[in-house]
C-alpha cells in the first residue's frame, strides 16, 4: 500500500504520463498509426451504416481490445529490448506470446467486423 498523501497534483501528473503514452503510441510506433487507421475506417464505416447502439457497443469493445493488447504488446517489447538487447530464447517466448495476445483480438476484431459489417454491406 502507498503511504503517500492523496494529491489532486500527481493524479493529474499519471493523466498527463497516460496521456503522453497514447501520443508515443499513435504518433511514434507504427503499429500503432495502423490500428488508428483502421480505428478511424471502422467507425467512419459504423457511422456510415447507422449501426444499433449494441452494434456500436461490439464495435468500440473490439476496437479498445485490440489497441489496448497492441499498446502492451509495445511496452513488453520496449522493455524486453532494454532487459536483453541480445537474442535470448526466454525474450523470444515473451515477446511471441505478446504479440499473441495481439493476434487473438485482431481475430476477435475480424469475425466481429464481419458478424456485423457483411449482412449490412450485402443487403
Ligand atoms: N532479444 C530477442 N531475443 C529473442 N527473440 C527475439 C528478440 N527480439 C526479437 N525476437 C523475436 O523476434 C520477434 C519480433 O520481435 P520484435 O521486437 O522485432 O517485434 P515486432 O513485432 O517485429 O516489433 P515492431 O513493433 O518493431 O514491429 C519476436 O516475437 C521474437 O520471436
Amino acid at each position: 500500500m502507498n503511504n503517500e498523501k492523496f494529491s489532486i497534483i500527481n493524479r493529474i501528473k499519471s493523466f498527463k504520463y497516460a496521456f503522453n503514452g497514447l501520443k508515443l503510441f499513435f504518433v511514434l510506433d507504427h503499429n500503432g498509426r495502423v490500428h488508428l487507421f483502421a480505428a478511424i475506417v471502422a467507425i467512419g464505416l459504423s457511422f456510415y451504416l447507422k449501426l444499433s447502439a449494441l452494434e456500436w457497443i461490439a464495435i468500440l469493445g473490439v476496437i479498445s481490445a485490440v489497441i489496448v493488447a497492441e499498446i502492451l504488446n509495445s511496452a513488453i517489447e520496449k522493455l524486453a529490448d532494454v532487459v536483453s538487447p541480445d537474442f535470448h530464447p526466454k525474450i523470444k517466448v515473451v515477446k511471441d506470446l505478446a504479440a499473441a495476445a495481439v493476434l487473438v483480438t485482431a481475430f476477435l476484431a475480424l469475425a466481429v467486423g464481419a458478424i456485423i459489417f457483411i449482412p449490412k454491406l450485402l443487403l
